[in-house]
């Protein structure tokens, strides 16, 4: 596993896990988990699909238990931290009481949590205050997904869980989602969200986990993540005939495109590259008598970094 984060922090961590293994049947879900989240951290969790990501929320949450080790949620179990109001969380699915409205459904919440903001607050900040008296099973599945976050967000809770909380959100209400949870973050809040939209975990985040096959394969920020992938991109254009071949022989080159630009009249090539050494790379490029046009090199976005840290696994197990 790639561990980086190394700050050492004094206070007792929000969520502990301590080999924490599920199994459903034959399929290690969650395989030996340990992690601690910290006051104050907001935390993404990425991996590929069934990589245990949910599995690992609702182990939190302590919708299933664990077949081995121990979740701790602010020193206490998962049951005892959110019978105190501790814990907001936000989940993929699960019904909504379809025959009550909106408007009660957060009333309701708010009456469950120990520490409980006023339900206008709470209904403006999900932005469903408009479709407040709108029975809950005629919404659509951006409105289901902004009720869940109004569920989330009843009360003062210290730690928000969120599992791919902006699907089906549309841009403006994704951006009105992400700014309210900067604001709860600022205001000491641990938030841990799983996501598939790596752009979100790296634009929100400042601590990135990524699990595969319910074990953590990366834990740092998500320039850590980026660098620690180990490789590079390298985009240029070339003008004219291209031995495409030779390209694809140039050293430590982990994937290679090359696709047609130019005219007609004067046709080329715009190639890009993710290297594991981009300096030799380069170096190999230009002992080939080319002339690279546009050179960039570059570093992974993280959505390159997740991809490859995961392929780099798959391949090793296989
Ligand atoms: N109730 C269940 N019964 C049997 N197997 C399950 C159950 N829930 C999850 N699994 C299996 O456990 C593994 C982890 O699933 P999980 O839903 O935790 O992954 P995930 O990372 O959340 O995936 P996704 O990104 O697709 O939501 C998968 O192989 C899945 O098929």
């Amino acid at each position: 596993m790639v561990r980086m984060t190394t700050t050492a922090k004094a206070t007792s961590p929000v969520v502990g896990f301590d080999q924490v293994t599920k199994r459903y049947g034959d399929v290690r879900a969650v395989d030996g988990l340990t992690l601690a989240l910290h006051p104050g951290e907001t935390v993404a969790l990425l991996g590929p699909n069934g990589a245990g990501k949910s599995t690992a929320l609702d182990l939190l949450l302590g919708l299933r238990p664990a077949d081995s080790g121990t979740v701790r949620v602010f020193g206490t179990s998962p049951r005892e931290a959110i019978v105190g109001g501790r814990v907001g969380a936000m989940l993929q699915s699960g019904g909504l009481m379809d025959e009550v409205t909106v408007g009660e459904l957060v009333r309701l919440a708010c009456a469950l949590h120990p520490r409980p903001f006023p339900v206008r607050d709470v209904l403006a900040r999900a932005g469903i205050a408009q479709i407040a008296d709108r029975k809950v099973n005629k919404l659509s599945g951006g409105q289901s997904q902004r009720v869940r976050f109004a569920l989330a967000t009843a009360g003062d809770s210290d730690l928000i869980v969120l599992d791919e909380p902006t699907t089906g959100m549309d841009v403006s209400a994704r951006q009105a989602f992400w700014a309210t949870m900067r604001e709860q973050a600022e205001q000491g809040r641990t938030v841990l969200f799983a996501t598939h939209y790596l752009e979100e975990a790296d634009a929100i985040a400042d601590r990135v986990l990524v699990l595969h096959r319910g074990r953590l394969l990366a834990d740092g920020t998500a320039a850590e993540i980026k660098a620690k992938a180990g490789a590079r991109r390298i985009a240029f254009d070339v003008e004219g005939a291209v031995d495409e071949d030779r390209l694809r022989e140039l050293p430590f080159l982990t994937t290679i495109t090359i696709s047609r630009n130019g005219s007609a009249e004067a046709p080329g090539r715009a190639v890009r590259i993710q290297s594991t050494d981009a300096d030799a790379t380069v170096h190999a490029l230009y002992g080939l008598g080319l002339y690279p046009r546009n050179l960039e090199v570059a570093g992974l976005g993280l959505e390159q970094a997740f991809v490859a840290i995961t392929a780099a696994e798959e391949a090793k197990q296989s």
